[in-house]
């Protein structure tokens, strides 16, 4: 594991302690099975592919470890429309709070404000997770395999299993592709960013693409700005795509999505 996500998973594992304590499991769970059905996250992303275009998951991101504040202007619910309008598949939302300035009120305030299904972009290192998560209206949840063994990441999966939940695996080199491969998803995604020293390179997701079996949706995540790198990872077979800070810098979020989805 990287210094940097060990360091950020700490400190999430910290913090669920502390959240286990304030809140019961089963009180989680009611709230969990009030939510709205979950809405199918990998399916959003096939339908867009089946449809001959990419399949987005556009990424709600105040802040990162890399580069600080990322947008002052900061509206979930604004964002997630503008995602919506120009055609994403699917949502991001950063929950965690130290590190990327984000909070769990964002999830559930853009997912209300759209019709897409939203990923909890957070570090699970506990089941319990999943079922915050759901209790926030999420519909899919986050796998860092660098982060877990292989025990505690089928764990968390068979929650989100349960759950109705899809899981994005994500995964930075052969090896942890290897170990993703065991799961039950088939929602994968590769990080081209090296956690240790934030650089972002793209072959990365060239390496692995052809490693995915039939049927897998495959991701290629971080670093993307431009409908060109978007089809540069085409050439490799690779549709779908995990975008955040990019379009987060632009004042017109709307146009800019449409610009990196059509070129137009
Ligand atoms: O973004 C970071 O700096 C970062 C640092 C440490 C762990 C994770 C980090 N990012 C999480 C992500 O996976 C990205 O937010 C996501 O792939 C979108 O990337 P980008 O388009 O480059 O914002």
């Amino acid at each position: 594991m990287t210094n940097k996500l060990t360091e950020i998973c700490d400190a999430k594992r910290a913090h669920v302690a502390a959240r286990k304590a304030e809140h019961s499991f089963a009180a989680l769970e009611a709230l969990a099975a009030g939510q709205t059905p979950p809405r199918g996250f990998r399916a959003a992303l096939d339908a867009k592919v089946a449809a001959g275009g990419y399949g987005l998951i556009a990424e709600i991101k105040k802040a990162s470890p890399s580069k600080g504040l990322i947008r002052a202007d900061f509206d979930p619910p604004a964002h997630a429309r503008a995602y919506e309008a120009a055609g994403a598949a699917c949502l991001s939302v950063l929950t965690d709070i130290p590190y990327f300035q984000g909070d769990d009120h964002y999830l559930s305030a853009a997912r209300a404000a759209v019709s897409l299904p939203c990923l909890r972009k957070d570090f699970m290192v506990d089941p319990w997770q999943v079922a915050e998560a759901r209790a926030l209206g999420a519909d899919a949840i986050l796998i860092i395999v660098a982060a877990l063994d292989d025990i505690l990441m089928a764990e968390i999966e068979g929650a989100a299993i349960d759950h109705g939940m899809d899981v994005l695996v994500e995964v930075h080199d052969g090896a942890e592709f290897d170990r993703a491969l065991r799961l039950k998803s088939r929602l994968i995604g590769v990080n081209n960013r090296d956690l240790r020293n934030f650089t972002v390179d793209f072959a990365r997701t060239y390496e692995l693409a052809d490693r995915a079996p039939p049927g897998c949706t495959f991701v290629a995540e971080s670093g993307l700005g431009s409908k060109a790198d978007l089809d540069a990872m085409a050439e490799h077979g690779v549709r779908c795509f995990l975008v955040g800070e990019s379009l987060m810098r632009q004042p017109d979020v709307e146009s800019a999505t449409r610009r990196l989805l059509t070129g137009a």
